[in-house]
């Protein structure tokens, strides 16, 4: 693994550098969530609520971080979660994310809200993708995106369910917040001359009226893995992968839906309780080191992503910053994993973890 710049020893150390060459009203959209923001503490508290059990003598000098989504081969169980508009960060956005995330050999899940055509990205990525889709008010444009997800090489459908509307985002609304100029999600169509609102582009596109009759609808017209995400609730996984759902994906949209949401690594048992037996679970929302990756996976979770961190490297230094987040979590990762006596994946268990 490359050597970390001093300067960078923990994903957070991005964060300042982001925010200083960010635009301000940028940064806030970035960093911000629902209301009082008590969800985005939240889900961190609940990773530093878990303390950690390691164990000795057990033999870590050969380790790999190697595991598997869906089948599919991952260099380690951290991954990037879907982002909206990668160039408002920086002018290579979803392409330097693609780029750094395949040269890492980890899974990129991409956004349909991309700045990049889905197809451009699946271009430059060498590694895995998956594709996160909103159901939309139009559902031959919402077919259409599966199909050219398909024909693009995507390799699951990621059904956000979390955001029938755009939460009260307390920091968008001070700053009226909307896209900057040259900033469209170009996977739509979407007029360039006007100015709206998040909010407005999200009440013309996203269907509020989803229910699970659509999710299976979604289940039928396609033959890739679907996984559905913003889910915390146990009935609702539940009934997801009774629908035909591959994997779920814990999640409250990193607080930016509803402030007060339970955090997703207190959510995450009683998820795994009724559906760990049946399909894959996944998990985002505050994972910002490498013991909470442990964390998530002691408890059952297959992969887990970062969604901000991500953006702070890119725009600290377009790929080559994407790379060095996603380099930091596999090396505090490996690390924590020798120091816990886990020389793979598999060997790591609830058995390491307890609550004060
Ligand atoms: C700026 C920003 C844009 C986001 N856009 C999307 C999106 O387009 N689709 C989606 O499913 N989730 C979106 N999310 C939510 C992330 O996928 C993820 O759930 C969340 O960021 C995880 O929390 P973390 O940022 O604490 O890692 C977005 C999050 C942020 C911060
Ligand atoms: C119409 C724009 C909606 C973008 C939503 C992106 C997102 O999920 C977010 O959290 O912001």
């Amino acid at each position: 693994m490359p050597a970390v710049p001093t300067r960078f020893v923990r994903a957070e150390d991005f964060a300042a550098v982001a925010q200083a060459v960010l635009p301000t009203d940028v940064w806030d959209y970035v960093a911000g969530g629902a209301g009082d923001e008590r969800t985005v503490r939240a889900n961190e508290e609940a990773f530093h609520r878990l303390t950690l059990v390691p164990r000795m003598l057990i033999d870590v000098g050969t380790r790999t971080l190697h595991t598997t989504a869906l089948g599919v081969p991952l260099a380690g169980p951290i991954g990037v979660a879907p982002t909206s508009y990668h160039t408002m960060a920086h002018p290579d956005g979803e392409l330097a994310v693609a780029r750094a995330a395949g040269a890492a050999g980890l899974l990129n899940i991409v956004s349909v809200f991309s700045s990049t055509t889905l197809e451009d990205v699946a271009k430059a990525a060498t590694g895995p993708l998956w594709f996160q889709l909103y159901c939309l008010r139009d559902r031959g444009l919402t077919r259409s995106l599966i199909e050219r997800a398909e024909a693009a090489g995507y390799r699951a459908i990621v059904l956000g369910v979390d955001l029938p509307v755009i939460g009260y985002r307390d920091r968008d609304i001070r700053n009226a917040f909307r896209l900057p100029p040259g900033v469209r999600p170009v996977n739509l169509p979407v007029g360039t001359e006007q100015d709206p609102t998040l909010a407005d582009l999200n009440a013309v596109l996203v269907d509020p009226r989803l229910t699970w009759q659509d999710v299976e609808w979604i289940r039928s017209v396609t033959d890739l893995p679907l996984v559905v995400k913003g889910i915390v609730a146990p009935s609702d996984a539940e009934r997801a992968v009774q629908l035909g759902a591959s994997g779920v994906l814990v999640s409250n949209h990193g607080g930016r839906q509803v402030d007060g949401s339970v955090a997703t690594m207190t959510a995450l048992p009683d998820v795994l309780d009724v559906v760990g037996g049946s399909a894959e679970v996944y998990l985002d929302g505050g994972v910002r080191r490498g013991t909470d990756v442990l964390k998530a996976v002691a408890t059952g979770a297959r992969v887990v992503f970062a969604g901000r961190p991500v953006l702070w490297g890119l725009a600290v230094d377009g790929e080559s910053g994407v790379r060095a987040v996603l380099d930091l979590y596999l090396r505090e990762l490996d690390l924590v994993m020798a120091t816990c006596g886990c020389p793979d994946v598999a060997s790591i268990g609830p058995h390491l973890l307890r609550n004060p």
